[in-house]
Protein backbone atom coordinates (compact mmCIF):
# COMPACT_ATOMS: atom_id res chain seq x y z
CA UNK A 1 0.00 0.00 0.00
CA UNK A 2 1.59 3.73 -1.34
CA UNK A 3 2.29 5.74 1.41
CA UNK A 4 -0.29 8.27 0.75
CA UNK A 5 -3.17 5.49 0.95
CA UNK A 6 -1.29 4.45 4.79
CA UNK A 7 -1.64 7.85 5.90
CA UNK A 8 -5.13 8.47 4.63
CA UNK A 9 -6.25 5.29 5.94
CA UNK A 10 -4.85 5.57 9.38
CA UNK A 11 -6.80 9.45 9.38
CA UNK A 12 -9.74 7.90 7.79
CA UNK A 13 -10.17 5.49 10.75
CA UNK A 14 -9.43 8.41 13.57
CA UNK A 15 -12.52 8.89 15.46
CA UNK A 16 -14.09 12.57 14.52
CA UNK A 17 -13.75 13.87 17.74
CA UNK A 18 -9.98 14.23 17.41
CA UNK A 19 -10.55 16.61 14.18
CA UNK A 20 -13.27 18.46 15.82
CA UNK A 21 -13.60 22.69 15.92
CA UNK A 22 -14.82 22.72 19.66
CA UNK A 23 -15.62 26.33 19.45
CA UNK A 24 -19.05 26.17 18.42
CA UNK A 25 -20.51 29.76 17.01
CA UNK A 26 -24.00 29.67 18.11
CA UNK A 27 -26.90 31.74 18.36
CA UNK A 28 -30.69 31.56 19.52
CA UNK A 29 -33.52 31.46 17.25
CA UNK A 30 -34.61 34.55 17.54
CA UNK A 31 -31.50 36.47 16.61
CA UNK A 32 -31.88 38.73 13.63
CA UNK A 33 -30.40 37.01 10.04
CA UNK A 34 -28.18 40.09 10.05
CA UNK A 35 -26.46 39.82 13.58
CA UNK A 36 -26.05 36.23 13.17
CA UNK A 37 -24.31 37.08 9.50
CA UNK A 38 -22.01 39.47 11.42
CA UNK A 39 -21.42 36.98 14.07
CA UNK A 40 -19.88 35.06 11.23
CA UNK A 41 -18.09 37.64 9.30
CA UNK A 42 -16.24 38.46 12.57
CA UNK A 43 -15.33 35.15 13.33
CA UNK A 44 -14.52 34.06 9.78
CA UNK A 45 -17.23 31.34 10.21
CA UNK A 46 -18.51 29.29 7.31
CA UNK A 47 -21.72 28.51 9.73
CA UNK A 48 -23.52 29.40 12.87
CA UNK A 49 -25.31 26.87 15.14
CA UNK A 50 -28.80 27.85 16.04
CA UNK A 51 -29.33 26.78 19.56
CA UNK A 52 -32.17 27.08 21.86
CA UNK A 53 -31.82 28.20 25.69
CA UNK A 54 -31.10 24.77 26.98
CA UNK A 55 -28.97 24.53 24.63
CA UNK A 56 -30.29 22.36 21.90
CA UNK A 57 -29.26 22.70 18.86
CA UNK A 58 -31.98 23.42 16.58
CA UNK A 59 -30.64 24.25 13.07
CA UNK A 60 -27.86 25.70 11.10
CA UNK A 61 -26.90 28.35 9.08
CA UNK A 62 -24.43 28.65 6.27
CA UNK A 63 -23.04 31.35 3.68
CA UNK A 64 -24.90 29.30 1.10
CA UNK A 65 -28.16 29.73 3.08
CA UNK A 66 -27.10 33.34 3.33
CA UNK A 67 -27.56 33.92 -0.71
CA UNK A 68 -31.17 33.26 -0.14
CA UNK A 69 -31.90 36.26 1.95
CA UNK A 70 -32.69 39.92 -0.05
CA UNK A 71 -30.78 41.81 2.15
CA UNK A 72 -31.94 44.78 0.21
CA UNK A 73 -35.29 44.09 1.99
CA UNK A 74 -34.94 45.38 5.38
CA UNK A 75 -37.55 43.07 6.65
CA UNK A 76 -35.66 39.75 5.28
CA UNK A 77 -32.21 41.34 7.39
CA UNK A 78 -34.54 41.13 10.41
CA UNK A 79 -36.06 38.18 10.33
CA UNK A 80 -35.14 35.47 13.10
CA UNK A 81 -32.60 32.93 11.83
CA UNK A 82 -34.79 29.81 12.76
CA UNK A 83 -37.24 30.98 9.78
CA UNK A 84 -34.45 30.89 7.11
CA UNK A 85 -32.32 28.06 8.83
CA UNK A 86 -31.39 24.33 7.63
CA UNK A 87 -32.93 21.96 9.54
CA UNK A 88 -32.46 19.53 11.63
CA UNK A 89 -28.55 19.72 12.31
CA UNK A 90 -26.88 16.39 11.48
CA UNK A 91 -25.06 15.18 14.49
CA UNK A 92 -22.54 12.75 14.60
CA UNK A 93 -21.51 10.60 17.36
CA UNK A 94 -17.97 11.67 18.05
CA UNK A 95 -16.66 8.26 17.86
CA UNK A 96 -17.74 8.04 14.42
CA UNK A 97 -14.85 7.41 12.06
CA UNK A 98 -13.93 10.21 9.88
CA UNK A 99 -14.37 7.73 6.85
CA UNK A 100 -18.02 6.80 8.13
CA UNK A 101 -18.82 11.25 8.79
CA UNK A 102 -17.87 11.49 5.09
CA UNK A 103 -20.33 9.09 3.88
CA UNK A 104 -22.80 11.18 5.94
CA UNK A 105 -21.75 14.21 4.09
CA UNK A 106 -22.25 12.98 0.86
CA UNK A 107 -25.83 11.61 1.77
CA UNK A 108 -26.92 14.52 3.24
CA UNK A 109 -25.17 16.91 0.20
CA UNK A 110 -24.10 18.63 3.46
CA UNK A 111 -20.57 20.30 4.28
CA UNK A 112 -21.13 21.14 8.52
CA UNK A 113 -21.82 18.95 11.07
CA UNK A 114 -21.99 18.93 14.54
CA UNK A 115 -20.45 16.05 17.03
CA UNK A 116 -21.73 15.07 20.27
CA UNK A 117 -20.81 12.73 22.89
CA UNK A 118 -24.44 11.99 23.66
CA UNK A 119 -24.28 14.29 26.68
CA UNK A 120 -22.71 17.57 25.14
CA UNK A 121 -21.71 18.86 21.62
CA UNK A 122 -17.99 18.49 21.38
CA UNK A 123 -17.62 21.14 18.19
CA UNK A 124 -18.46 21.80 15.07
CA UNK A 125 -16.90 19.68 12.20
CA UNK A 126 -17.06 20.60 8.39
CA UNK A 127 -15.20 18.51 5.18
CA UNK A 128 -13.09 21.48 4.32
CA UNK A 129 -11.77 20.16 8.22
CA UNK A 130 -11.41 16.47 6.85
CA UNK A 131 -9.71 17.13 3.48
CA UNK A 132 -7.42 20.30 4.64
CA UNK A 133 -5.98 18.77 7.91
CA UNK A 134 -5.99 14.93 6.68
CA UNK A 135 -3.81 14.13 4.09
CA UNK A 136 -4.82 15.97 1.18
CA UNK A 137 -1.55 17.61 0.02
CA UNK A 138 -0.50 14.24 -2.11
CA UNK A 139 -3.85 15.25 -4.32
CA UNK A 140 -3.01 18.57 -4.39
CA UNK A 141 0.57 18.80 -5.47
CA UNK A 142 -0.83 16.93 -8.40
CA UNK A 143 -3.25 18.85 -10.09
CA UNK A 144 -3.00 21.98 -11.77
CA UNK A 145 -6.02 24.86 -11.97
CA UNK A 146 -6.64 24.37 -15.41
CA UNK A 147 -7.47 20.51 -14.55
CA UNK A 148 -10.62 21.98 -12.27
CA UNK A 149 -13.85 21.69 -14.60
CA UNK A 150 -14.89 25.48 -14.13
CA UNK A 151 -17.44 27.96 -15.77
CA UNK A 152 -16.45 30.95 -17.00
CA UNK A 153 -15.98 33.85 -14.58
CA UNK A 154 -19.27 35.72 -13.89
CA UNK A 155 -17.84 39.09 -14.07
CA UNK A 156 -20.08 42.37 -13.29
CA UNK A 157 -19.31 45.92 -13.53
CA UNK A 158 -18.33 47.58 -10.44
CA UNK A 159 -21.09 49.80 -11.05
CA UNK A 160 -23.68 47.80 -11.26
CA UNK A 161 -26.44 47.30 -8.38
CA UNK A 162 -26.13 45.37 -5.41
CA UNK A 163 -29.03 43.85 -6.16
CA UNK A 164 -28.10 42.56 -9.63
CA UNK A 165 -24.72 41.35 -8.47
CA UNK A 166 -26.30 39.03 -5.57
CA UNK A 167 -29.44 37.89 -8.26
CA UNK A 168 -26.57 37.37 -10.84
CA UNK A 169 -24.37 34.71 -8.44
CA UNK A 170 -27.33 33.28 -7.46
CA UNK A 171 -28.40 32.73 -11.05
CA UNK A 172 -24.84 31.45 -11.90
CA UNK A 173 -24.98 29.40 -8.86
CA UNK A 174 -21.90 30.90 -7.95
CA UNK A 175 -20.69 31.99 -4.69
CA UNK A 176 -18.32 34.77 -5.70
CA UNK A 177 -18.44 37.15 -8.79
CA UNK A 178 -15.35 39.29 -10.38
CA UNK A 179 -16.10 43.04 -10.25
CA UNK A 180 -14.46 44.88 -13.34
CA UNK A 181 -13.92 48.31 -12.12
CA UNK A 182 -13.12 51.18 -14.68
CA UNK A 183 -9.37 50.95 -14.81
CA UNK A 184 -9.50 47.08 -15.96
CA UNK A 185 -8.56 45.88 -12.59
CA UNK A 186 -11.03 43.21 -11.11
CA UNK A 187 -12.00 43.03 -7.43
CA UNK A 188 -14.40 40.27 -5.99
CA UNK A 189 -17.59 40.18 -4.37
CA UNK A 190 -18.73 36.98 -1.95
CA UNK A 191 -20.52 34.88 -0.18
CA UNK A 192 -18.62 36.40 2.60
CA UNK A 193 -18.71 39.97 1.23
CA UNK A 194 -22.87 38.95 0.80
CA UNK A 195 -22.67 38.28 4.68
CA UNK A 196 -20.73 41.19 5.56
CA UNK A 197 -23.47 43.43 3.86
CA UNK A 198 -26.16 41.97 5.86
CA UNK A 199 -24.15 42.25 9.06
CA UNK A 200 -23.79 46.34 8.20
CA UNK A 201 -27.48 45.86 7.45
CA UNK A 202 -27.65 46.65 3.54
CA UNK A 203 -25.48 49.72 3.44
CA UNK A 204 -23.54 49.09 0.09
CA UNK A 205 -25.80 50.09 -3.19
CA UNK A 206 -22.69 49.14 -6.27
CA UNK A 207 -20.87 46.00 -6.44
CA UNK A 208 -18.02 48.10 -6.17
CA UNK A 209 -18.63 49.13 -3.26
CA UNK A 210 -19.45 45.74 -1.18
CA UNK A 211 -16.59 44.08 -2.93
CA UNK A 212 -13.66 43.65 -0.33
CA UNK A 213 -10.77 43.25 -2.01
CA UNK A 214 -8.86 43.09 -5.31
CA UNK A 215 -8.80 39.98 -7.20
CA UNK A 216 -5.66 37.96 -7.00
CA UNK A 217 -4.97 35.97 -10.35
CA UNK A 218 -2.65 33.35 -11.11
CA UNK A 219 -2.02 31.23 -15.00
CA UNK A 220 -3.96 28.01 -15.62
CA UNK A 221 -1.15 26.42 -14.77
CA UNK A 222 -0.44 26.73 -11.39
CA UNK A 223 -0.77 23.58 -9.07
CA UNK A 224 -3.79 23.37 -6.83
CA UNK A 225 -1.41 22.95 -3.67
CA UNK A 226 0.37 26.69 -4.64
CA UNK A 227 -3.08 28.08 -5.46
CA UNK A 228 -4.36 27.27 -1.64
CA UNK A 229 -1.45 27.96 -0.21
CA UNK A 230 -2.07 31.42 -1.66
CA UNK A 231 -5.82 31.37 -0.39
CA UNK A 232 -4.18 30.61 3.18
CA UNK A 233 -1.47 33.53 2.87
CA UNK A 234 -3.91 35.88 1.63
CA UNK A 235 -6.69 34.98 3.99
CA UNK A 236 -9.27 34.53 1.26
CA UNK A 237 -10.97 32.00 -1.02
CA UNK A 238 -11.07 33.10 -4.11
CA UNK A 239 -8.81 33.28 -7.04
CA UNK A 240 -8.87 34.73 -10.31
CA UNK A 241 -8.02 32.41 -12.75
CA UNK A 242 -5.67 33.78 -15.98
CA UNK A 243 -5.92 32.07 -19.94
CA UNK A 244 -3.37 32.57 -21.86
CA UNK A 245 -3.62 35.74 -23.12
CA UNK A 246 -3.66 36.62 -19.24
CA UNK A 247 -7.31 37.76 -19.29
CA UNK A 248 -9.57 36.73 -16.38
CA UNK A 249 -11.03 33.65 -17.43
CA UNK A 250 -12.32 32.07 -14.37
CA UNK A 251 -13.09 32.17 -10.83
CA UNK A 252 -12.17 29.34 -8.58
CA UNK A 253 -13.15 28.89 -4.92
CA UNK A 254 -11.70 26.95 -1.99
CA UNK A 255 -14.98 24.64 -2.83
CA UNK A 256 -14.13 24.11 -6.38
CA UNK A 257 -10.69 23.10 -5.09
CA UNK A 258 -11.77 21.16 -2.30
CA UNK A 259 -15.22 19.23 -4.83
CA UNK A 260 -12.36 18.26 -7.36
CA UNK A 261 -10.37 16.64 -5.19
CA UNK A 262 -12.91 15.66 -2.68
CA UNK A 263 -14.02 13.11 -5.10
CA UNK A 264 -10.71 11.59 -5.59
CA UNK A 265 -10.07 11.63 -2.35
CA UNK A 266 -12.66 9.63 -0.98
CA UNK A 267 -12.53 7.33 -3.55
CA UNK A 268 -8.57 6.75 -2.71
CA UNK A 269 -9.47 6.30 0.64
CA UNK A 270 -12.20 4.21 -0.03
CA UNK A 271 -9.66 2.16 -2.08
CA UNK A 272 -7.27 2.22 0.60
CA UNK A 273 -10.09 1.05 2.97
CA UNK A 274 -11.18 -2.08 1.10
CA UNK A 275 -7.88 -3.36 1.12
CA UNK A 276 -7.11 -3.29 4.32
CA UNK A 277 -10.56 -4.88 4.58
CA UNK A 278 -9.81 -7.49 2.02
CA UNK A 279 -6.61 -7.69 4.15
CA UNK A 280 -8.32 -8.79 7.36
CA UNK A 281 -10.61 -11.06 5.70
CA UNK A 282 -7.44 -12.89 4.27
CA UNK A 283 -6.42 -12.94 7.27
CA UNK A 284 -9.31 -14.08 9.16
CA UNK A 285 -9.78 -16.87 6.70
CA UNK A 286 -6.17 -18.13 6.95
CA UNK A 287 -6.68 -18.16 10.79
CA UNK A 288 -10.05 -19.77 10.56
CA UNK A 289 -8.31 -22.35 8.53
CA UNK A 290 -5.33 -22.47 10.60
CA UNK A 291 -7.85 -22.96 13.61
CA UNK A 292 -9.34 -26.38 11.42
CA UNK A 293 -5.96 -27.55 10.97
CA UNK A 294 -4.77 -26.99 14.86
CA UNK A 295 -7.64 -28.95 15.58
CA UNK A 296 -7.85 -31.56 13.09
CA UNK A 297 -4.59 -32.83 12.37
CA UNK A 298 -2.93 -35.89 13.65
CA UNK A 299 0.33 -34.05 14.34
CA UNK A 300 0.23 -33.43 18.12
CA UNK A 301 0.65 -29.15 18.37
CA UNK A 302 2.16 -28.18 21.68
CA UNK A 303 2.30 -24.16 21.49
CA UNK A 304 4.42 -22.36 24.58
CA UNK A 305 5.35 -18.90 25.52
CA UNK A 306 9.22 -17.51 25.91
CA UNK A 307 9.62 -19.17 28.80
CA UNK A 308 8.43 -22.46 28.12
CA UNK A 309 5.45 -22.68 29.53
CA UNK A 310 2.76 -24.46 28.20
CA UNK A 311 -0.05 -22.01 26.55
CA UNK A 312 -2.16 -24.03 23.91
CA UNK A 313 -2.18 -28.13 22.63
CA UNK A 314 -4.62 -29.66 20.17
CA UNK A 315 -6.55 -32.62 20.41
CA UNK A 316 -4.10 -34.97 18.87
CA UNK A 317 -1.43 -33.92 21.87
CA UNK A 318 -4.01 -35.33 23.96
CA UNK A 319 -4.82 -38.37 22.46
CA UNK A 320 -0.87 -39.05 22.15
CA UNK A 321 -0.06 -37.86 25.51
CA UNK A 322 -3.12 -38.94 27.47
CA UNK A 323 -3.03 -35.11 29.00
CA UNK A 324 -6.03 -33.32 28.43
CA UNK A 325 -5.47 -29.67 27.27
CA UNK A 326 -6.38 -28.23 31.24
CA UNK A 327 -3.72 -30.80 32.51
CA UNK A 328 -1.00 -29.56 30.27
CA UNK A 329 -1.14 -25.84 29.98
CA UNK A 330 0.65 -23.77 32.92
CA UNK A 331 3.03 -26.64 32.81
CA UNK A 332 6.49 -27.24 30.85
CA UNK A 333 7.32 -29.95 28.31
CA UNK A 334 9.12 -31.30 31.12
CA UNK A 335 6.02 -33.62 32.39
CA UNK A 336 6.91 -35.94 28.98
CA UNK A 337 10.02 -36.58 29.99
CA UNK A 338 11.32 -40.13 30.24
CA UNK A 339 14.71 -39.78 31.52
CA UNK A 340 15.25 -41.57 28.15
CA UNK A 341 17.55 -38.81 26.95
CA UNK A 342 20.63 -37.53 28.74
CA UNK A 343 20.65 -33.99 29.83
CA UNK A 344 23.70 -33.00 26.84
CA UNK A 345 20.87 -33.79 24.83
CA UNK A 346 17.91 -31.13 25.71
CA UNK A 347 21.40 -28.94 26.18
CA UNK A 348 21.84 -29.53 22.29
CA UNK A 349 18.58 -29.17 21.40
CA UNK A 350 17.70 -25.35 23.03
CA UNK A 351 21.47 -24.67 21.89
CA UNK A 352 19.98 -24.84 18.93
CA UNK A 353 16.91 -23.68 19.28
CA UNK A 354 17.86 -20.20 20.45
CA UNK A 355 20.70 -19.97 17.93
CA UNK A 356 18.96 -21.32 14.68
CA UNK A 357 15.28 -20.98 15.98
CA UNK A 358 14.36 -24.67 14.84
CA UNK A 359 15.22 -28.07 16.21
CA UNK A 360 14.30 -31.71 14.28
CA UNK A 361 14.73 -34.83 16.07
CA UNK A 362 13.36 -37.86 17.14
CA UNK A 363 13.04 -38.01 21.39
CA UNK A 364 11.36 -40.92 23.59
CA UNK A 365 8.38 -39.15 25.78
CA UNK A 366 6.51 -40.65 28.48
CA UNK A 367 2.73 -40.95 28.06
CA UNK A 368 0.50 -39.96 31.50
CA UNK A 369 -0.06 -43.40 31.48
CA UNK A 370 3.76 -44.34 31.67
CA UNK A 371 4.37 -46.09 28.34
CA UNK A 372 7.05 -44.43 26.29
CA UNK A 373 6.18 -43.67 22.69
CA UNK A 374 8.99 -42.31 20.59
CA UNK A 375 7.96 -39.08 18.31
CA UNK A 376 9.72 -37.03 15.77
CA UNK A 377 9.68 -33.68 16.58
CA UNK A 378 10.07 -30.37 15.08
CA UNK A 379 10.36 -27.30 16.97
CA UNK A 380 9.92 -23.64 15.80
CA UNK A 381 10.61 -20.19 17.56
CA UNK A 382 8.39 -17.42 16.79
CA UNK A 383 10.60 -14.29 17.39
CA UNK A 384 8.26 -10.92 18.55
CA UNK A 385 9.00 -7.59 16.69
CA UNK A 386 12.55 -7.12 19.37
CA UNK A 387 13.58 -10.58 17.97
CA UNK A 388 13.46 -12.56 20.93
CA UNK A 389 11.57 -15.49 21.53
CA UNK A 390 7.61 -14.95 21.86
CA UNK A 391 6.66 -18.76 21.49
CA UNK A 392 7.80 -21.67 20.83
CA UNK A 393 5.63 -24.37 18.17
CA UNK A 394 6.29 -27.78 18.93
CA UNK A 395 4.93 -30.10 15.93
CA UNK A 396 5.35 -33.88 16.48
CA UNK A 397 4.02 -37.36 15.36
CA UNK A 398 4.14 -41.06 17.28
CA UNK A 399 6.30 -43.04 15.20
CA UNK A 400 6.78 -45.74 18.07
CA UNK A 401 5.20 -48.13 15.58
CA UNK A 402 7.07 -47.26 12.72
CA UNK A 403 10.23 -47.51 15.03
CA UNK A 404 9.13 -50.94 16.71
CA UNK A 405 8.54 -51.98 12.70
CA UNK A 406 11.95 -50.59 11.64
CA UNK A 407 13.79 -52.37 14.94
CA UNK A 408 12.30 -55.67 13.73
CA UNK A 409 12.60 -55.77 10.39
CA UNK A 410 16.66 -54.45 11.42
CA UNK A 411 16.67 -57.24 13.98
CA UNK A 412 15.74 -59.65 11.16
CA UNK A 413 17.92 -58.27 8.94
CA UNK A 414 20.74 -59.11 10.81
CA UNK A 415 19.48 -62.28 12.92
CA UNK A 416 19.07 -66.09 12.53
CA UNK A 417 15.07 -66.74 12.47
CA UNK A 418 15.36 -70.29 14.59
CA UNK A 419 18.02 -69.12 17.18
CA UNK A 420 17.89 -65.84 17.62
CA UNK A 421 21.65 -65.56 16.95
CA UNK A 422 23.73 -62.83 14.75
CA UNK A 423 23.47 -63.92 11.26
CA UNK A 424 26.82 -64.05 8.94
CA UNK A 425 26.35 -60.47 7.85
CA UNK A 426 25.80 -59.05 11.41
CA UNK A 427 28.90 -61.57 12.74
CA UNK A 428 31.26 -60.22 9.63
CA UNK A 429 30.64 -56.59 10.79
CA UNK A 430 31.18 -56.98 14.33
CA UNK A 431 34.62 -59.34 13.35
CA UNK A 432 35.01 -56.26 10.60
CA UNK A 433 35.07 -53.62 13.77
CA UNK A 434 36.96 -55.98 16.30
CA UNK A 435 40.04 -56.61 13.73
CA UNK A 436 39.86 -52.88 13.76
CA UNK A 437 39.79 -52.06 17.25
CA UNK A 438 42.26 -55.47 17.77
CA UNK A 439 44.99 -53.48 15.81
CA UNK A 440 44.77 -49.97 17.10
CA UNK A 441 45.20 -50.98 20.62
CA UNK A 442 47.44 -54.20 19.54
CA UNK A 443 45.44 -57.08 21.42
CA UNK A 444 44.56 -60.08 20.26
CA UNK A 445 41.40 -62.27 19.08
CA UNK A 446 40.26 -65.62 18.71
CA UNK A 447 37.29 -66.90 16.19
CA UNK A 448 36.07 -70.63 17.06
CA UNK A 449 34.53 -72.48 14.49
CA UNK A 450 31.78 -74.80 15.47
CA UNK A 451 30.26 -77.43 13.43
CA UNK A 452 28.15 -80.05 14.95
CA UNK A 453 29.21 -83.95 14.30
CA UNK A 454 26.79 -85.86 12.62
CA UNK A 455 24.06 -83.21 13.08
CA UNK A 456 22.72 -84.82 9.28
CA UNK A 457 21.75 -87.87 11.84
CA UNK A 458 19.18 -86.22 14.02
CA UNK A 459 17.29 -84.79 11.30
CA UNK A 460 16.83 -88.00 9.41
CA UNK A 461 16.15 -90.21 12.58
CA UNK A 462 14.13 -87.89 14.68
CA UNK A 463 13.35 -85.49 11.50
CA UNK A 464 13.57 -82.09 11.26
CA UNK A 465 12.15 -80.41 14.11
CA UNK A 466 14.48 -82.41 16.13
CA UNK A 467 17.01 -80.69 14.49
CA UNK A 468 15.59 -77.71 15.13
CA UNK A 469 14.82 -78.08 18.84
CA UNK A 470 18.89 -79.01 18.73
CA UNK A 471 20.32 -76.04 17.11
CA UNK A 472 18.11 -73.59 19.83
CA UNK A 473 19.33 -75.35 22.61
CA UNK A 474 22.88 -75.42 21.31
CA UNK A 475 22.76 -71.75 20.61
CA UNK A 476 20.79 -71.40 24.08
CA UNK A 477 23.89 -73.28 25.39
CA UNK A 478 26.84 -71.07 23.94
CA UNK A 479 25.36 -68.18 24.21
CA UNK A 480 25.48 -69.34 27.96
CA UNK A 481 29.37 -70.34 27.75
CA UNK A 482 30.60 -66.83 25.94
CA UNK A 483 31.43 -64.22 28.21
CA UNK A 484 30.63 -60.89 28.11
CA UNK A 485 32.49 -59.06 25.56
CA UNK A 486 32.50 -62.13 23.16
CA UNK A 487 29.85 -63.11 20.48
CA UNK A 488 28.36 -65.71 18.75
CA UNK A 489 26.67 -66.43 15.68
CA UNK A 490 24.83 -69.03 13.30
CA UNK A 491 26.48 -68.83 10.62
CA UNK A 492 24.26 -71.40 8.71
CA UNK A 493 22.94 -75.33 9.20
CA UNK A 494 24.88 -76.31 12.18
CA UNK A 495 27.88 -74.07 11.92
CA UNK A 496 28.13 -71.58 14.82
CA UNK A 497 31.13 -69.44 16.03
CA UNK A 498 32.12 -67.40 18.78
CA UNK A 499 34.34 -64.01 18.35
CA UNK A 500 36.43 -63.82 21.60
CA UNK A 501 37.92 -59.78 21.82
CA UNK A 502 41.48 -59.07 23.75
CA UNK A 503 41.82 -62.98 24.20
CA UNK A 504 45.28 -63.72 26.24
CA UNK A 505 47.55 -66.42 25.55
CA UNK A 506 46.80 -69.71 23.12
CA UNK A 507 46.45 -71.86 26.26
CA UNK A 508 43.47 -69.55 27.49
CA UNK A 509 41.89 -70.26 24.09
CA UNK A 510 42.56 -73.44 24.29
CA UNK A 511 40.26 -74.07 27.79
CA UNK A 512 37.81 -71.48 26.30
CA UNK A 513 37.70 -74.15 23.35
CA UNK A 514 37.21 -77.10 25.46
CA UNK A 515 34.61 -75.43 27.45
CA UNK A 516 32.70 -75.00 24.62
CA UNK A 517 33.71 -78.47 23.62
CA UNK A 518 32.29 -79.61 27.31
CA UNK A 519 29.01 -77.26 27.21
CA UNK A 520 27.64 -79.44 23.61
CA UNK A 521 29.08 -82.41 24.02
CA UNK A 522 27.11 -85.16 26.07
CA UNK A 523 23.49 -86.88 25.87
CA UNK A 524 20.85 -84.41 25.31
CA UNK A 525 17.15 -85.33 24.91
CA UNK A 526 15.31 -84.03 21.86
CA UNK A 527 11.66 -84.41 20.88
CA UNK A 528 12.01 -87.40 23.64
CA UNK A 529 14.97 -89.40 22.44
CA UNK A 530 18.11 -88.81 23.80
CA UNK A 531 20.87 -88.50 21.82
CA UNK A 532 24.89 -87.71 21.56
CA UNK A 533 25.95 -84.61 20.44
CA UNK A 534 29.29 -83.64 19.79
CA UNK A 535 31.21 -80.69 17.52
CA UNK A 536 34.09 -79.56 15.83
CA UNK A 537 35.69 -76.73 16.30
CA UNK A 538 38.59 -74.52 14.34
CA UNK A 539 40.66 -72.04 15.85
CA UNK A 540 41.99 -69.09 13.67
CA UNK A 541 43.91 -66.03 15.75
CA UNK A 542 44.37 -62.46 14.47
CA UNK A 543 47.03 -61.36 14.16
CA UNK A 544 49.06 -64.30 13.58
CA UNK A 545 46.73 -66.11 11.26
CA UNK A 546 45.35 -63.57 9.70
CA UNK A 547 44.59 -59.78 9.20
CA UNK A 548 41.08 -59.14 7.58
CA UNK A 549 37.96 -60.89 8.75
CA UNK A 550 37.72 -62.88 5.40
CA UNK A 551 40.78 -64.73 6.38
CA UNK A 552 40.24 -65.32 9.75
CA UNK A 553 37.17 -66.99 8.97
CA UNK A 554 38.29 -68.64 6.18
CA UNK A 555 41.46 -70.07 8.25
CA UNK A 556 39.53 -70.86 11.33
CA UNK A 557 36.93 -72.75 8.17
CA UNK A 558 40.21 -75.04 7.93
CA UNK A 559 40.71 -75.71 10.68
CA UNK A 560 37.76 -76.76 11.67
CA UNK A 561 37.41 -79.74 8.58
CA UNK A 562 41.57 -80.88 10.33
CA UNK A 563 38.98 -81.07 13.85
CA UNK A 564 36.93 -83.55 11.91
CA UNK A 565 39.37 -85.26 10.31
CA UNK A 566 41.28 -85.85 13.47
CA UNK A 567 38.18 -87.88 14.65
CA UNK A 568 35.85 -84.85 15.80
CA UNK A 569 34.41 -83.82 19.11
CA UNK A 570 38.05 -81.73 19.21
CA UNK A 571 39.20 -78.49 18.33
CA UNK A 572 42.41 -76.91 16.57
CA UNK A 573 44.31 -74.58 16.12
CA UNK A 574 44.62 -73.04 11.99
CA UNK A 575 48.58 -73.86 11.43
CA UNK A 576 50.29 -72.46 7.87
CA UNK A 577 50.82 -75.48 6.31
CA UNK A 578 47.01 -76.64 6.82
CA UNK A 579 46.51 -74.85 3.54
CA UNK A 580 49.37 -76.02 1.89
CA UNK A 581 48.00 -79.65 2.49
CA UNK A 582 44.49 -78.33 1.36
CA UNK A 583 43.34 -80.55 -1.91
N1 LIG B 1 16.90 -79.18 11.43
C1 LIG B 1 17.63 -78.38 10.67
N2 LIG B 1 18.58 -78.90 9.88
C2 LIG B 1 19.33 -78.09 9.10
C3 LIG B 1 19.13 -76.70 9.09
N3 LIG B 1 20.04 -76.15 8.22
C4 LIG B 1 20.75 -77.18 7.71
N4 LIG B 1 20.33 -78.36 8.24
C5 LIG B 1 20.83 -79.69 8.03
O1 LIG B 1 22.04 -79.85 8.77
C6 LIG B 1 22.80 -80.88 8.15
C7 LIG B 1 24.21 -80.41 8.05
O2 LIG B 1 24.93 -81.50 7.77
P1 LIG B 1 26.48 -81.46 7.57
O3 LIG B 1 27.13 -80.56 8.53
O4 LIG B 1 26.80 -81.32 6.16
O5 LIG B 1 26.77 -82.94 7.99
P2 LIG B 1 26.80 -83.60 9.36
O6 LIG B 1 25.78 -84.61 9.40
O7 LIG B 1 26.75 -82.62 10.47
O8 LIG B 1 28.19 -84.27 9.29
P3 LIG B 1 29.58 -83.76 9.75
O9 LIG B 1 29.53 -82.26 9.85
O10 LIG B 1 30.54 -84.20 8.77
O11 LIG B 1 29.76 -84.36 11.05
C8 LIG B 1 22.17 -81.13 6.79
O12 LIG B 1 21.41 -82.31 6.86
C9 LIG B 1 21.17 -79.96 6.61
O13 LIG B 1 20.03 -80.32 5.85
C10 LIG B 1 18.10 -76.16 9.93
O14 LIG B 1 17.86 -75.00 10.01
N5 LIG B 1 17.38 -77.02 10.69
Amino acid sequence: MSETKTKAMSQLLQPIKQIVTPDILSCAPETPVFEAARRMAETRCGSIIVMNETGEALGIWTETDALKVDFSDEKSCRQPISEVMSQPVVTLTGEMTVHDATGVFRKNNIRHALVSDGKQYLGVVSVTDIIFNHGAEAFLGLKRLDALELTPAGVIDAGADIRDAINRMRALTVDALGVRFADGSHGILTQRDVIRLLAQGGRASTAGEASSATLLSLPASTSLLQARRLLIQHQVRHLGVLDNAGQLAHIVGLGDILQNIEHEFVLELHHALRERDEALLRSRQSLLLADKVFESTLEGILITDGYGIIRSVNPAFTRITGYSAEEAIGQTPAILKSGKQAPEFYEHLWNNLKKEGFWQGEVINRRKNGLLYTEHLSITGIRDESGGFANYVAVFSDITQRKQAEERLHFLANHDALTGLPNRTLFIEKLQMAVMHAKSNHQRCALLFIDLDRFKLVNDTLGHHAGDELLCEIAEGLRRSVPADGTVARLSGDEFIILLENVGTVQQVASQAQAVLDQISGETVVSGQEVFVSASVGISMYPEDGTSADTLLVNADTAMYRAKERGKNTFQFYTADMNARAP
